[in-house]
Protein backbone atom coordinates (compact mmCIF):
# COMPACT_ATOMS: atom_id res chain seq x y z
CA UNK A 1 0.00 0.00 0.00
CA UNK A 2 1.57 3.54 -0.84
CA UNK A 3 1.27 7.00 0.40
CA UNK A 4 -1.28 9.43 -1.49
CA UNK A 5 1.67 11.58 -2.42
CA UNK A 6 3.44 8.92 -4.11
CA UNK A 7 0.54 7.89 -5.70
CA UNK A 8 -0.49 11.41 -6.61
CA UNK A 9 2.99 11.39 -8.27
CA UNK A 10 2.86 8.05 -10.19
CA UNK A 11 -0.31 9.30 -11.78
CA UNK A 12 1.38 12.95 -12.63
CA UNK A 13 3.65 11.19 -14.33
CA UNK A 14 1.86 9.20 -16.06
CA UNK A 15 0.00 12.07 -17.63
CA UNK A 16 -0.78 12.54 -21.61
CA UNK A 17 0.95 13.70 -24.26
CA UNK A 18 -1.61 15.30 -26.22
CA UNK A 19 -1.32 16.83 -29.73
CA UNK A 20 -1.88 20.26 -30.45
CA UNK A 21 -5.13 21.22 -32.92
CA UNK A 22 -6.15 24.36 -34.71
CA UNK A 23 -9.93 25.16 -34.42
CA UNK A 24 -12.26 27.60 -35.09
CA UNK A 25 -12.39 30.21 -32.26
CA UNK A 26 -16.10 30.17 -31.96
CA UNK A 27 -15.86 26.31 -31.02
CA UNK A 28 -12.73 26.94 -28.24
CA UNK A 29 -14.23 27.89 -25.66
CA UNK A 30 -12.88 25.98 -22.64
CA UNK A 31 -9.98 24.54 -23.93
CA UNK A 32 -6.47 25.16 -23.27
CA UNK A 33 -3.88 27.16 -25.74
CA UNK A 34 -0.91 25.76 -27.26
CA UNK A 35 0.45 29.34 -28.75
CA UNK A 36 -0.05 32.88 -26.94
CA UNK A 37 -2.18 35.43 -27.45
CA UNK A 38 -0.29 38.48 -28.85
CA UNK A 39 -1.79 42.26 -29.18
CA UNK A 40 -1.94 42.39 -32.96
CA UNK A 41 -2.32 46.39 -32.18
CA UNK A 42 -2.02 48.91 -29.10
CA UNK A 43 -5.08 48.23 -26.62
CA UNK A 44 -7.06 50.63 -27.28
CA UNK A 45 -5.27 51.02 -31.18
CA UNK A 46 -6.26 54.74 -31.05
CA UNK A 47 -6.99 57.44 -28.59
CA UNK A 48 -10.76 56.58 -27.65
CA UNK A 49 -13.48 59.09 -26.41
CA UNK A 50 -14.96 57.21 -23.54
CA UNK A 51 -17.60 59.43 -23.41
CA UNK A 52 -20.76 60.76 -25.42
CA UNK A 53 -19.96 64.93 -25.18
CA UNK A 54 -17.59 67.37 -27.08
CA UNK A 55 -14.24 67.36 -27.58
CA UNK A 56 -12.28 70.78 -26.90
CA UNK A 57 -8.29 71.69 -27.59
CA UNK A 58 -7.86 72.00 -23.52
CA UNK A 59 -5.50 74.92 -24.01
CA UNK A 60 -8.26 76.84 -25.15
CA UNK A 61 -9.90 76.33 -21.94
CA UNK A 62 -7.59 76.97 -20.13
CA UNK A 63 -7.38 80.97 -21.45
CA UNK A 64 -10.76 81.03 -20.03
CA UNK A 65 -12.94 80.39 -22.98
CA UNK A 66 -16.38 78.71 -22.08
CA UNK A 67 -18.13 78.88 -25.28
CA UNK A 68 -17.50 76.62 -28.65
CA UNK A 69 -18.99 76.90 -31.42
CA UNK A 70 -19.78 73.13 -32.63
CA UNK A 71 -18.08 72.35 -35.83
CA UNK A 72 -19.66 68.98 -36.68
CA UNK A 73 -19.34 65.73 -34.84
CA UNK A 74 -17.24 62.53 -34.94
CA UNK A 75 -19.22 59.09 -34.87
CA UNK A 76 -17.18 55.77 -34.18
CA UNK A 77 -16.63 53.86 -36.59
CA UNK A 78 -15.37 56.63 -38.73
CA UNK A 79 -12.00 57.87 -39.91
CA UNK A 80 -10.51 60.61 -37.53
CA UNK A 81 -11.48 63.59 -38.31
CA UNK A 82 -9.47 67.07 -37.81
CA UNK A 83 -10.72 70.39 -35.58
CA UNK A 84 -8.98 72.81 -37.68
CA UNK A 85 -10.42 76.00 -35.65
CA UNK A 86 -9.26 75.63 -31.90
CA UNK A 87 -11.92 77.95 -30.37
CA UNK A 88 -14.06 75.75 -31.69
CA UNK A 89 -15.18 71.98 -30.76
CA UNK A 90 -16.89 68.52 -32.03
CA UNK A 91 -19.48 66.21 -31.02
CA UNK A 92 -17.86 63.18 -29.98
CA UNK A 93 -18.99 59.64 -29.14
CA UNK A 94 -18.13 56.79 -26.95
CA UNK A 95 -15.72 54.84 -29.15
CA UNK A 96 -14.80 57.28 -31.38
CA UNK A 97 -11.46 58.04 -32.47
CA UNK A 98 -10.58 61.37 -30.96
CA UNK A 99 -9.99 63.97 -33.39
CA UNK A 100 -7.04 65.81 -34.15
CA UNK A 101 -6.93 69.15 -32.39
CA UNK A 102 -8.27 67.95 -29.32
CA UNK A 103 -7.53 66.68 -26.52
CA UNK A 104 -10.08 66.79 -24.01
CA UNK A 105 -13.78 65.20 -23.72
CA UNK A 106 -16.61 66.99 -21.81
CA UNK A 107 -19.63 64.79 -21.25
CA UNK A 108 -23.11 66.39 -23.03
CA UNK A 109 -24.60 66.22 -19.17
CA UNK A 110 -21.70 68.93 -18.62
CA UNK A 111 -22.88 71.10 -21.73
CA UNK A 112 -25.60 72.93 -22.69
CA UNK A 113 -25.47 73.16 -26.81
CA UNK A 114 -28.00 76.23 -28.39
CA UNK A 115 -28.21 76.91 -31.59
CA UNK A 116 -24.61 75.37 -32.86
CA UNK A 117 -22.82 76.61 -29.60
CA UNK A 118 -21.45 74.05 -26.98
CA UNK A 119 -21.68 76.42 -23.31
CA UNK A 120 -19.50 74.29 -20.82
CA UNK A 121 -21.62 74.46 -17.66
CA UNK A 122 -19.19 73.37 -15.52
CA UNK A 123 -16.74 74.84 -13.18
CA UNK A 124 -13.36 72.43 -13.54
CA UNK A 125 -11.67 69.82 -16.12
CA UNK A 126 -8.80 68.04 -16.28
CA UNK A 127 -6.86 67.66 -19.17
CA UNK A 128 -7.06 64.26 -21.71
CA UNK A 129 -10.38 63.77 -19.37
CA UNK A 130 -12.71 60.95 -20.63
CA UNK A 131 -9.90 60.04 -23.48
CA UNK A 132 -8.83 56.39 -23.31
CA UNK A 133 -5.43 56.78 -24.70
CA UNK A 134 -3.72 54.64 -27.14
CA UNK A 135 -1.80 51.65 -25.46
CA UNK A 136 -2.62 52.65 -22.29
CA UNK A 137 -4.15 49.37 -21.46
CA UNK A 138 -1.33 46.84 -23.83
CA UNK A 139 1.26 47.64 -26.26
CA UNK A 140 1.94 46.26 -29.71
CA UNK A 141 2.93 42.80 -29.83
CA UNK A 142 2.87 42.41 -26.00
CA UNK A 143 2.01 38.55 -24.93
CA UNK A 144 -1.53 38.86 -23.58
CA UNK A 145 -2.34 35.18 -22.51
CA UNK A 146 0.39 32.99 -22.28
CA UNK A 147 -0.01 28.99 -23.29
CA UNK A 148 -1.37 26.23 -21.34
CA UNK A 149 -4.24 29.00 -20.51
CA UNK A 150 -7.77 27.68 -20.49
CA UNK A 151 -10.27 29.85 -22.76
CA UNK A 152 -12.44 31.22 -19.98
CA UNK A 153 -14.96 34.68 -21.16
CA UNK A 154 -12.14 36.94 -20.91
CA UNK A 155 -9.37 35.14 -22.61
CA UNK A 156 -12.63 34.26 -25.44
CA UNK A 157 -13.30 38.33 -25.58
CA UNK A 158 -9.30 38.84 -26.16
CA UNK A 159 -8.77 35.92 -28.42
CA UNK A 160 -11.80 37.77 -30.54
CA UNK A 161 -10.05 41.37 -30.71
CA UNK A 162 -6.81 40.28 -31.82
CA UNK A 163 -8.45 38.63 -34.72
CA UNK A 164 -7.67 34.64 -33.96
CA UNK A 165 -10.67 33.31 -35.86
CA UNK A 166 -8.54 30.36 -35.41
CA UNK A 167 -6.40 29.06 -32.34
CA UNK A 168 -4.18 26.05 -31.65
CA UNK A 169 -5.37 24.14 -28.54
CA UNK A 170 -4.91 20.78 -27.13
CA UNK A 171 -6.62 18.21 -28.35
CA UNK A 172 -8.80 16.63 -26.22
CA UNK A 173 -8.28 13.49 -24.63
CA UNK A 174 -10.91 10.63 -25.92
CA UNK A 175 -11.47 8.94 -22.46
CA UNK A 176 -13.82 5.56 -21.62
CA UNK A 177 -15.87 5.45 -18.15
CA UNK A 178 -16.75 2.67 -17.49
CA UNK A 179 -18.98 1.22 -14.56
CA UNK A 180 -18.84 -2.55 -13.80
CA UNK A 181 -21.22 -4.44 -11.48
CA UNK A 182 -23.79 -6.96 -12.03
CA UNK A 183 -26.08 -5.10 -9.68
CA UNK A 184 -26.05 -2.03 -11.67
CA UNK A 185 -28.83 -0.66 -14.34
CA UNK A 186 -29.32 1.82 -16.66
CA UNK A 187 -30.35 4.77 -15.38
CA UNK A 188 -34.07 4.27 -17.68
CA UNK A 189 -34.86 1.26 -15.68
CA UNK A 190 -36.55 0.08 -13.20
CA UNK A 191 -34.32 -1.70 -10.61
CA UNK A 192 -34.87 -5.23 -9.04
CA UNK A 193 -34.76 -4.86 -5.08
CA UNK A 194 -31.35 -6.35 -5.28
CA UNK A 195 -30.25 -3.75 -7.73
CA UNK A 196 -29.21 -0.06 -8.22
CA UNK A 197 -29.21 2.31 -11.33
CA UNK A 198 -25.60 3.41 -12.35
CA UNK A 199 -24.63 6.52 -11.07
CA UNK A 200 -21.08 6.84 -11.31
CA UNK A 201 -20.18 7.25 -14.54
CA UNK A 202 -22.52 10.15 -14.93
CA UNK A 203 -20.19 11.67 -12.09
CA UNK A 204 -16.89 11.48 -13.48
CA UNK A 205 -18.52 12.95 -17.02
CA UNK A 206 -19.44 15.88 -15.05
CA UNK A 207 -15.81 16.04 -12.89
CA UNK A 208 -13.70 15.51 -16.36
CA UNK A 209 -16.14 17.72 -18.98
CA UNK A 210 -15.60 20.74 -16.08
CA UNK A 211 -11.98 21.13 -17.56
CA UNK A 212 -11.88 19.32 -20.84
CA UNK A 213 -12.16 15.65 -22.31
CA UNK A 214 -14.12 13.85 -25.19
CA UNK A 215 -16.15 10.84 -22.95
CA UNK A 216 -18.26 8.29 -23.46
CA UNK A 217 -20.54 5.77 -21.01
CA UNK A 218 -20.38 2.40 -20.83
CA UNK A 219 -21.25 -0.33 -18.63
CA UNK A 220 -19.31 -3.85 -18.47
CA UNK A 221 -20.69 -7.06 -16.35
CA UNK A 222 -19.35 -8.70 -13.77
CA UNK A 223 -17.86 -11.24 -16.14
CA UNK A 224 -13.76 -11.79 -16.87
CA UNK A 225 -13.91 -12.94 -20.68
CA UNK A 226 -16.40 -10.14 -21.55
CA UNK A 227 -14.64 -7.51 -19.77
CA UNK A 228 -11.16 -8.76 -21.69
CA UNK A 229 -13.11 -8.80 -24.88
CA UNK A 230 -14.38 -5.46 -24.73
CA UNK A 231 -11.59 -3.80 -22.90
CA UNK A 232 -9.09 -4.76 -25.40
CA UNK A 233 -10.61 -2.97 -27.64
CA UNK A 234 -11.60 -0.18 -26.19
CA UNK A 235 -7.42 0.46 -24.95
CA UNK A 236 -7.57 0.53 -28.64
CA UNK A 237 -10.13 3.42 -29.28
CA UNK A 238 -9.26 5.40 -26.68
CA UNK A 239 -6.30 7.33 -24.51
CA UNK A 240 -7.11 6.43 -21.12
CA UNK A 241 -10.00 4.50 -19.67
CA UNK A 242 -11.74 5.49 -16.24
CA UNK A 243 -13.12 2.22 -14.74
CA UNK A 244 -15.13 2.37 -11.80
CA UNK A 245 -15.67 -1.18 -9.60
CA UNK A 246 -14.11 -4.25 -9.19
CA UNK A 247 -10.75 -3.42 -7.73
CA UNK A 248 -11.35 -4.84 -4.89
CA UNK A 249 -10.87 -7.94 -2.64
CA UNK A 250 -14.06 -9.79 -3.98
CA UNK A 251 -15.09 -12.73 -6.04
CA UNK A 252 -16.14 -10.70 -8.91
CA UNK A 253 -13.76 -8.18 -8.78
CA UNK A 254 -12.12 -8.88 -11.68
CA UNK A 255 -10.22 -5.10 -12.80
CA UNK A 256 -6.70 -5.90 -11.76
CA UNK A 257 -6.59 -9.57 -13.33
CA UNK A 258 -7.92 -8.22 -16.33
CA UNK A 259 -5.81 -5.57 -17.04
CA UNK A 260 -2.40 -7.62 -16.57
CA UNK A 261 -3.69 -10.21 -19.05
CA UNK A 262 -4.70 -7.17 -21.65
CA UNK A 263 -0.48 -6.10 -20.58
CA UNK A 264 -1.92 -3.04 -18.67
CA UNK A 265 1.42 -2.48 -15.91
CA UNK A 266 0.01 -2.39 -12.50
CA UNK A 267 1.51 0.98 -11.26
CA UNK A 268 0.22 0.56 -8.20
CA UNK A 269 -2.88 -1.21 -6.41
CA UNK A 270 -4.43 0.47 -2.77
CA UNK A 271 -3.41 3.74 -1.28
CA UNK A 272 -3.42 4.38 2.61
CA UNK A 273 -6.42 6.71 2.40
CA UNK A 274 -10.19 6.61 3.26
CA UNK A 275 -11.82 6.42 1.15
CA UNK A 276 -10.84 4.80 -2.00
CA UNK A 277 -8.08 2.49 -0.49
CA UNK A 278 -8.45 -0.20 -3.59
CA UNK A 279 -7.38 2.43 -6.18
CA UNK A 280 -5.75 0.93 -9.17
CA UNK A 281 -3.89 2.33 -11.59
CA UNK A 282 -1.73 1.64 -14.89
CA UNK A 283 -0.20 2.02 -17.99
CA UNK A 284 0.22 0.29 -21.11
CA UNK A 285 3.09 0.33 -23.78
CA UNK A 286 1.37 1.84 -26.17
CA UNK A 287 0.74 5.00 -23.59
CA UNK A 288 -2.58 4.40 -22.56
CA UNK A 289 -3.39 4.98 -18.89
CA UNK A 290 -5.97 3.62 -16.89
CA UNK A 291 -8.03 4.42 -13.73
CA UNK A 292 -9.06 1.08 -11.44
CA UNK A 293 -11.68 3.42 -9.29
CA UNK A 294 -13.11 2.00 -6.59
CA UNK A 295 -16.93 1.73 -6.86
CA UNK A 296 -18.12 2.88 -3.67
CA UNK A 297 -19.44 6.46 -4.91
CA UNK A 298 -18.28 8.33 -2.73
CA UNK A 299 -14.70 6.88 -3.43
CA UNK A 300 -14.85 7.07 -6.77
CA UNK A 301 -15.69 10.88 -6.86
CA UNK A 302 -12.74 11.61 -4.36
CA UNK A 303 -10.57 9.47 -6.39
CA UNK A 304 -11.58 11.41 -9.60
CA UNK A 305 -10.64 15.03 -7.64
CA UNK A 306 -7.86 13.82 -6.18
CA UNK A 307 -5.55 11.69 -9.03
CA UNK A 308 -7.95 11.74 -12.34
CA UNK A 309 -9.02 15.68 -12.49
CA UNK A 310 -4.97 16.64 -11.64
CA UNK A 311 -3.59 14.08 -14.12
CA UNK A 312 -6.51 15.70 -17.01
CA UNK A 313 -5.48 18.92 -16.25
CA UNK A 314 -1.63 18.22 -16.33
CA UNK A 315 -2.17 16.39 -19.90
CA UNK A 316 -4.15 19.30 -21.18
CA UNK A 317 -0.68 21.40 -20.16
CA UNK A 318 -2.77 23.22 -17.56
CA UNK A 319 -1.31 23.86 -14.33
CA UNK A 320 -2.24 21.63 -11.64
CA UNK A 321 -4.32 23.33 -9.05
CA UNK A 322 -3.49 23.92 -5.43
CA UNK A 323 -6.01 23.05 -2.76
CA UNK A 324 -6.96 26.25 -0.15
CA UNK A 325 -6.14 25.64 3.33
CA UNK A 326 -8.75 25.76 5.60
CA UNK A 327 -9.71 25.55 9.40
CA UNK A 328 -11.88 23.24 11.04
CA UNK A 329 -15.03 24.25 12.23
CA UNK A 330 -14.97 21.84 14.91
CA UNK A 331 -12.86 18.89 16.57
CA UNK A 332 -13.05 15.30 14.82
CA UNK A 333 -11.35 11.68 15.09
CA UNK A 334 -10.38 9.48 12.67
CA UNK A 335 -7.83 6.65 14.15
CA UNK A 336 -7.04 4.38 11.50
CA UNK A 337 -3.17 4.89 10.07
CA UNK A 338 -4.59 6.63 6.50
CA UNK A 339 -4.84 9.44 5.62
CA UNK A 340 -8.85 10.77 5.53
CA UNK A 341 -10.68 12.60 2.95
CA UNK A 342 -13.29 14.48 4.92
CA UNK A 343 -16.29 15.44 3.53
CA UNK A 344 -16.69 19.67 4.28
CA UNK A 345 -18.80 22.31 4.15
CA UNK A 346 -17.40 25.59 3.59
CA UNK A 347 -18.54 29.08 4.81
CA UNK A 348 -17.47 32.30 5.96
CA UNK A 349 -17.43 33.23 9.54
CA UNK A 350 -18.50 36.68 10.84
CA UNK A 351 -14.71 37.64 11.21
CA UNK A 352 -14.21 36.71 7.49
CA UNK A 353 -12.34 33.71 7.93
CA UNK A 354 -13.06 30.65 5.59
CA UNK A 355 -14.29 27.85 7.97
CA UNK A 356 -15.04 23.89 7.04
CA UNK A 357 -17.63 22.05 8.44
CA UNK A 358 -16.75 18.55 9.00
CA UNK A 359 -19.64 16.13 7.34
CA UNK A 360 -18.40 12.75 7.64
CA UNK A 361 -21.48 11.15 6.69
CA UNK A 362 -22.26 7.15 6.59
CA UNK A 363 -19.49 6.44 4.69
CA UNK A 364 -17.83 6.06 1.06
CA UNK A 365 -21.79 5.26 -0.25
CA UNK A 366 -23.02 7.50 1.10
CA UNK A 367 -23.50 9.72 -1.53
CA UNK A 368 -26.06 12.17 -1.19
CA UNK A 369 -24.23 12.92 1.66
CA UNK A 370 -22.23 15.09 -0.63
CA UNK A 371 -24.74 16.92 -2.13
CA UNK A 372 -24.33 19.17 1.35
CA UNK A 373 -20.38 19.38 0.83
CA UNK A 374 -18.25 21.61 -0.96
CA UNK A 375 -15.20 19.33 -0.94
CA UNK A 376 -12.93 17.31 0.98
CA UNK A 377 -10.28 18.04 3.69
CA UNK A 378 -7.65 16.01 3.77
CA UNK A 379 -6.24 14.77 6.63
CA UNK A 380 -2.75 13.68 7.61
CA UNK A 381 -2.49 9.61 8.54
CA UNK A 382 -0.18 10.16 11.32
CA UNK A 383 -2.52 11.65 13.57
CA UNK A 384 -6.16 11.03 15.02
CA UNK A 385 -6.67 14.27 16.64
CA UNK A 386 -7.78 16.91 14.48
CA UNK A 387 -8.51 20.00 16.82
CA UNK A 388 -11.05 23.18 15.88
CA UNK A 389 -9.13 25.86 14.05
CA UNK A 390 -6.28 23.76 12.87
CA UNK A 391 -6.09 24.32 9.35
CA UNK A 392 -5.90 21.52 6.36
CA UNK A 393 -5.88 21.74 2.50
CA UNK A 394 -9.31 21.28 1.26
CA UNK A 395 -10.37 20.11 -2.25
CA UNK A 396 -12.94 21.58 -3.37
CA UNK A 397 -15.70 20.44 -6.42
CA UNK A 398 -18.08 23.16 -6.23
N1 LIG B 1 -12.66 -7.68 2.02
C1 LIG B 1 -12.60 -6.40 1.60
N2 LIG B 1 -13.69 -5.85 1.12
C2 LIG B 1 -13.66 -4.56 0.69
C3 LIG B 1 -12.48 -3.82 0.80
C4 LIG B 1 -11.34 -4.45 1.31
O1 LIG B 1 -10.23 -3.84 1.41
N3 LIG B 1 -11.44 -5.74 1.69
N4 LIG B 1 -12.49 -2.50 0.41
C5 LIG B 1 -13.75 -1.84 0.52
C6 LIG B 1 -13.65 -0.56 -0.08
S1 LIG B 1 -12.75 0.57 0.79
C7 LIG B 1 -14.29 -0.20 -1.22
S2 LIG B 1 -14.29 1.43 -1.76
C8 LIG B 1 -15.02 -1.14 -2.03
C9 LIG B 1 -14.51 -1.06 -3.48
O2 LIG B 1 -15.10 -2.01 -4.20
P1 LIG B 1 -14.89 -2.29 -5.72
O3 LIG B 1 -14.05 -1.26 -6.36
O4 LIG B 1 -14.47 -3.66 -5.89
O5 LIG B 1 -16.35 -2.01 -6.30
P2 LIG B 1 -17.59 -2.99 -6.34
O6 LIG B 1 -17.37 -4.10 -5.44
O7 LIG B 1 -17.85 -3.27 -7.75
O8 LIG B 1 -18.71 -2.03 -5.78
C10 LIG B 1 -18.63 -1.44 -4.51
C11 LIG B 1 -19.92 -0.70 -4.22
O9 LIG B 1 -20.06 0.39 -5.11
C12 LIG B 1 -21.29 0.34 -5.84
N5 LIG B 1 -21.07 0.80 -7.20
C13 LIG B 1 -20.16 0.32 -8.06
N6 LIG B 1 -20.24 0.96 -9.24
C14 LIG B 1 -21.24 1.84 -9.14
C15 LIG B 1 -21.81 2.76 -10.04
N7 LIG B 1 -21.38 2.92 -11.29
N8 LIG B 1 -22.83 3.53 -9.61
C16 LIG B 1 -23.28 3.39 -8.33
N9 LIG B 1 -22.77 2.53 -7.44
C17 LIG B 1 -21.78 1.75 -7.84
C18 LIG B 1 -21.63 -1.13 -5.83
O10 LIG B 1 -22.99 -1.37 -6.04
C19 LIG B 1 -21.16 -1.55 -4.46
O11 LIG B 1 -22.12 -1.26 -3.48
O12 LIG B 1 -14.84 -2.46 -1.57
C20 LIG B 1 -14.92 -2.60 -0.13
N10 LIG B 1 -14.80 -4.00 0.18
O1 LIG C 1 -13.00 3.52 -0.75
MO1 LIG C 1 -13.70 2.48 0.36
O2 LIG C 1 -14.50 3.72 1.00
O3 LIG C 1 -12.54 3.29 1.56
O4 LIG C 1 -15.37 2.20 0.97
MG1 LIG D 1 -15.88 -5.20 -4.95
Amino acid sequence: MISVADAYSIVLNNSLVLPTEEIPLVQAAGRVLREPLTADRDLPPFDRVSMDGIAIAYQTWSKGQRQFRVAGAQFAGQPGQTLADETACLEVMTGAMLPAGTDTVIRYEDVQITDGVAQIRIDEIKPGQNVHHRATDRKQYEELVPIGTRLGPPEMAVAASVGKATVSVSKLPRIALISTGDELVDVAATPQPYQIRRSNTYLLQTVLQSVGAETVLLHLPDEADTMETDLKALLTDFDALVLSGGVSAGKADFVPGVMQRLGVRQQFHQVAQRPGKPLWFGTSDAGKVVFGLPGNPVSTFLCAYRYLLPWLRASLGLPVAQPSVVRLKRAISFAPKLTYFLPVSLSVSADGIWQAEPLPGSGSADYANLLRCDGFMELPPDRSEFKEGEAFPVYTFR
